[in-house]
Parts: structure tokens; C-alpha cells; sequence
């Protein structure tokens, strides 16, 4: 495939940042990639993995020569990476992100992006559990969608660049308002993952109660629980800080309807629980003939297998 970019500089090399730099490579979309990250340990294993072609733990070092510029860190160190990148950016760059929230993402790197830079949140709705550079592989986005949340006046020629490099991954690219990203997310990524944390630390926390048989019982639903809730903690604790709004919001909307389905359990209501047992079966059965089945949990499979 065609080369798309002079340098690309990929700032943090976990399963996100790894997984696009796997692409890259495969793919000859640069012609060179500067690998960055705060730590040196993962920077030397970064180095081993060969995900690029220079690394260094100064992300103002990594950028200044960079068309491109991805960020792939916990979505709450984003305000310090774009304070330290901004004066060394090359005029004319591209620097978006990958973070799971965008409000917060735009209030922490925006006011730092100096005239002539082109910076585009972006988010690929796509991931596991495991986290670090070991966990990035090559297909991680095919059939996934990006969601780029640009800002009023976005250079369209950039944006257009942009989406191309994604769509090169294999991803389907969408535009959407931030505050609506923050949202949509909430209800469809953040809730089950806080869900999930918290049906397994109940389960943990009754395993006094129940003579340990909590684990040794688990169902295959509680074990699909179990791999959401073995998800990156900083991840998700920056998800949850920097997404509060949306997500309390969500969450009491979820606290209401599960109210609702207590109410009729006590009540013997078997009609209430019927029809809202029929409703989603059918949501479940309309995202798998659709072909959107996000079942993770084949990625996480295919992240193991690569270790
Ligand atoms: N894990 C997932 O399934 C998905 C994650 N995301 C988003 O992608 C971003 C990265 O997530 P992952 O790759 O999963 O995380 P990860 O934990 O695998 O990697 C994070 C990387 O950021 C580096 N880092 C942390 N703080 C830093 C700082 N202050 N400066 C420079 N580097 C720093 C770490 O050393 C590591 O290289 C997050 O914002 C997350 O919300 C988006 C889609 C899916
Ligand atoms: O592992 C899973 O099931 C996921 O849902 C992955 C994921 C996590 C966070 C995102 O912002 C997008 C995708």
C-alpha cells in the first residue's frame, strides 16, 4: 500500500498505539514512525516488539518532525501531552487521539494546539481487555468504526486524510458531535464496563457468604462479565472521571429501569419480564445479522494467542 504520511509519531504504545503501529508497518503508510512513551521499560519493549523506527520518552522530541501525530494515552494525561508536544509540533501537522471520551479530551488538548495545526479527536470503537504494546495486533479495527468528533472550521483536506488512514485500517470512519460521542458511549461502552466491575466485585465480596463458589460455579455470563471487568484500571478510572456527566446521566436511567424489573420479580409481574426478555433478544439478534457483533472476546482471544 501507498505511503500516506512523511513521519508519523505515535505517543503512547499500549494496545491501542501498538496495534496502529503493527498497521502501519504492514501496511508501509509512513516512511518513518517515532515510537513515544513516558516509561522506559515500555519503550524498550516497544523497541523489541520493533513498532517503529525512533523511540524516545519525550513526546516534544517524538512530534517534531511529525505530519501525524496520535495520542494514545489514558484519556486524563491527554491535557499534559498536548501541554508538552505544543511548541514543538511541525506547522501543518495532524494530531488527533484515541481516547474513549471526547468532551474531556477537547478541553484538555485544544487550548494547547497552536495556529496551523490540525488537531481531530477521534475514537475507534475497538479493543480488549489487555492492555501494553504486547497486546496491540495487526486487525485489531478491520470492520470497526472510528468516530472522529472534528472541531467547528476542521481543515477538511485534513480530515479527509485522516479518515482515509483509518478506513486503510479497515475501519469504518463517522463524524459526530462530541457531546453526542460522550453519550452514545456512555450507554453503550462505559455502563457495561461499570456493570461489569461491579457484578464481580459483589460476586467477590459475597464469596465469604456463598463458601467460595462464586468462581468455581461461573456460568458463561458471569465469565463474560469477568473479562469487562478485567479491563485497564487507569484506563477505565480516567474513562469514568472524564466522561461523569454523561455517565451518571446513563446511570440513572439504568438504576430506574432496574427498579422497574426488581418491582416486577417481587411482584410475580412474569408478563413485564417476558416482554422486555423479547425486546432485547431481538436487539441481540438484529446486531448479529447486521454483521456488528462486537464480540470482543474473540480479540482477546486472538491478543493471547499472539503472546
Ligand atoms: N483498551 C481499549 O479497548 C480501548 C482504548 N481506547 C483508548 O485508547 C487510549 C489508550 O488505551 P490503551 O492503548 O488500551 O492503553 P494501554 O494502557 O495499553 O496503553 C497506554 C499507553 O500510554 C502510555 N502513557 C500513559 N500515561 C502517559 C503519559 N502521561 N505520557 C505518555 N504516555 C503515557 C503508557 O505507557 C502506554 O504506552 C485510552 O485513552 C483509551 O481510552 C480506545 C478504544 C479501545
Ligand atoms: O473489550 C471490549 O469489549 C470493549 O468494549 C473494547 C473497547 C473499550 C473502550 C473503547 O473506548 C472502545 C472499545
Amino acid at each position: 500500500m501507498a505511503k500516506q504520511f512523511e513521519t508519523i509519531a505515535l505517543i503512547g504504545i499500549g494496545l491501542i498505539g501498538s496495534s496502529i503501529a503493527r498497521e502501519i508497518k504492514d501496511k508501509g503508510l509512513a516512511g518513518s514512525v517515532t515510537v513515544s512513551t513516558r516509561s522506559e521499560a515500555t519503550l524498550k519493549r516497544a523497541q523489541d516488539l520493533n513498532l517503529g523506527d525512533r523511540y524516545t520518552t519525550s513526546a516534544a522530541e517524538a512530534v517534531r518532525d511529525a505530519d501525524l501525530v496520535i495520542v494514545s494515552v489514558p484519556v486524563g494525561a491527554s491535557g499534559a501531552v498536548a501541554a508538552e508536544i505544543a511548541a514543538h509540533l511541525k506547522p501543518g501537522a495532524i494530531v488527533t487521539d484515541v481516547g474513549s471520551t471526547k468532551g474531556s479530551v477537547i478541553a484538555q488538548m485544544a487550548p494547547h494546539m497552536p495556529q496551523g495545526v490540525h488537531f481531530i479527536p477521534g475514537h475507534p470503537i475497538a479493543g480488549t481487555e489487555y492492555s501494553g504494546p504486547d497486546a496491540g495486533f495487526i486487525g485489531l479495527f478491520k470492520g470497526r468504526w472510528c468516530i472522529l468528533t472534528p472541531l467547528p472550521d476542521t481543515d477538511e483536506a485534513a480530515k479527509a486524510r485522516l479518515r482515509t488512514f483509518w478506513e486503510t485500517l479497515g475501519s469504518m470512519v463517522d463524524d459526530m458531535d462530541p457531546e453526542h460521542h460522550d453519550k452514545v458511549l456512555a450507554i453503550v461502552s462505559h455502563l457495561p464496563h461499570i456493570i461489569a466491575y461491579n457484578i464481580v466485585g459483589t460476586a467477590d465480596d459475597l464469596e465469604a457468604v456463598t463458601e467460595s463458589e462464586v468462581i468455581k460455579y461461573s456460568a458463561s455470563g458471569f465469565r463474560d462479565f469477568t473479562r469487562l471487568a478485567a479491563s485497564d484500571p487507569t484506563m477505565w478510572r480516567d474513562v469514568c472521571l472524564h466522561n461523569k456527566d454523561a455517565i451518571l446521566e446513563m446511570l440513572a436511567r439504568f438504576s430506574e429501569d432496574l427498579a422497574y424489573l426488581q418491582r416486577a420479580i417481587r411482584w410475580g409481574d412474569g408478563d413485564k419480564l417476558f416482554d422486555l426478555f423479547t425486546r432485547t433478544r431481538a436487539i441481540r439478534r438484529s446486531i448479529v445479522q447486521a454483521g456488528q457483533d462486537t464480540d470482543m472476546a474473540d480479540f482477546g482471544r486472538h491478543a493471547m494467542d499472539q503472546k
